[in-house]
């Protein structure tokens, strides 16, 4: 099922929480709505599952307009952080439950449902665990059985808000696995909140980055990561370098320290360059402008990425440098020593676009 958005908003009160959000998005996409607290990702899901109206704009799915189509003829999936499973079920009725209360035309014999629901627990690796009670299942086994709840009622679409939220790491990484997984099998359109960049960055196939309730960028992890149109997607995602200066005839200058940025060759005004850390080059030796001091404050070796922590000689603003193994092995650079900083890849933003 496609999904398309259309110019919606949403206040509470005299409080915007969407502005003006336009969205496609196609049949089969994974898709991740990240961004910070408050940037509006449950008020849009929530307008999509139909739990909450819009002010104006519409949601088309399949191209069919069904803005004030009922939550539950939307045929929607929805998980919660908070697996919101029935205490006082089984595992094996909490799953059937979507298909047992449908109404006689449409509801699937007994022995139909005990087969799915066998399949669905298969899928999620808990067809022991029919039997138990939610009070006996760990949060990553809670989280699994109101997946398999959700889908169970094959539904055109699968929102998901938090799903992973309140669970360990370990547990987080594992289902994130097994919901890319999961949704490779289904193939069904699903949306999921986090705000979390490394599991959006690790599962979807597109990542939609929301602030302030608006759309900063939609792009594959990929795009965003590496091309983030604005500040608050490079801050947002990862960790940034930030080299303010002016530009002036093609380069961005900070007094000797220049860097070329030949698409500004016309430019003179004051200006941001944003680096990511494993662009940044550590060299032994300065050889000309294009480079400039710093003091290695700090070497973190994590499996085959080392990370450096610099302090600028010029002005006392730190800069963090990722590396190979290798290269650091080949570089032979110690904590207190002085190198020289070059920054191989930056993108340039002008002040009067954003607050720096
Ligand atoms: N029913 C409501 N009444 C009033 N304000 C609301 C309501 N629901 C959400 N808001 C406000 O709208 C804004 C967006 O909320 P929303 O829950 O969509 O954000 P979010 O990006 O999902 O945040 P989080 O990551 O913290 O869940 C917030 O400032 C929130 O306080």
């Amino acid at each position: 099922m496609s999904i398309k958005i259309e110019n919606v908003s949403k206040s509470f009160g005299s409080f915007q929480a969407l502005s003006d959000i336009s969205i496609d998005i196609e049949s089969g996409e994974l898709i991740a709505l990240l961004g910070p607290s408050g940037s509006g990702k449950t008020t849009l899901l929530r307008i999509l599952a139909g739990l909450e109206g819009l002010d104006e704009g519409a949601i088309l799915f399949d191209g069919q307009n069904i803005t004030n189509v009922s939550p539950k003829e939307r045929e929607v999936g929805f998980v919660f952080q908070h697996y919101a499973l029935f205490r006082h079920m089984t595992v094996f009725d909490n799953v059937a439950y979507g298909l047992k209360v449908r109404p006689r035309k449409t509801r699937p014999s007994k022995e139909e449902i005990a087969k799915k629901v066998k399949e669905l627990l298969t899928l999620v690796k808990l067809e022991n665990f029919a039997d138990r009670y939610p009070t006996q299942l760990s949060g990553g086994q809670r989280q699994r059985v109101a997946l398999a709840r959700a889908l169970a009622v094959e539904p055109k679409v699968l929102l998901l808000d938090e799903p992973f939220g309140a669970l360990d790491a370990k547990v987080r990484k594992e289902l994130r696995r097994w919901l890319r997984k999961l949704h490779n099998e289904f193939n069904v359109t699903s949306i999921f909140v986090t705000h979390d960049q490394e599991e959006a960055l690790d599962v979807a196939n597109r990542i939609i980055v929301m602030n302030n309730g608006k759309i900063e960028q939609v792009g594959t992890p990929e795009e965003v990561y590496d091309r983030p149109n604005s500040p608050f997607v490079y801050d947002f995602l990862g960790n940034v370098n930030l080299f303010r200066g002016r530009l002036h005839k093609g380069k961005l200058t900070q007094g000797e320290f220049e860097i070329h940025v030949p698409t500004y060759l016309d430019s003179h005004e004051e200006a941001v360059g944003y680096v990511r850390p494993h662009d940044i080059q550590i060299e032994k030796e300065k050889v000309n402008n294009e480079t400039v001091a710093a003091k290695i404050t700090y070497i973190h070796i994590i499996g085959p990425i080392v990370q450096v922590e610099l302090k600028r000689e010029d002005s006392e603003e730190y800069l963090e440098a990722e590396l190979t193994k290798e290269q650091y092995l080949d570089l032979n650079i110690q904590k207190g020593e002085t190198v020289y900083v070059r920054p191989k890849q930056l993108r340039v933003f002008i002040p009067e676009d954003f607050s720096i």
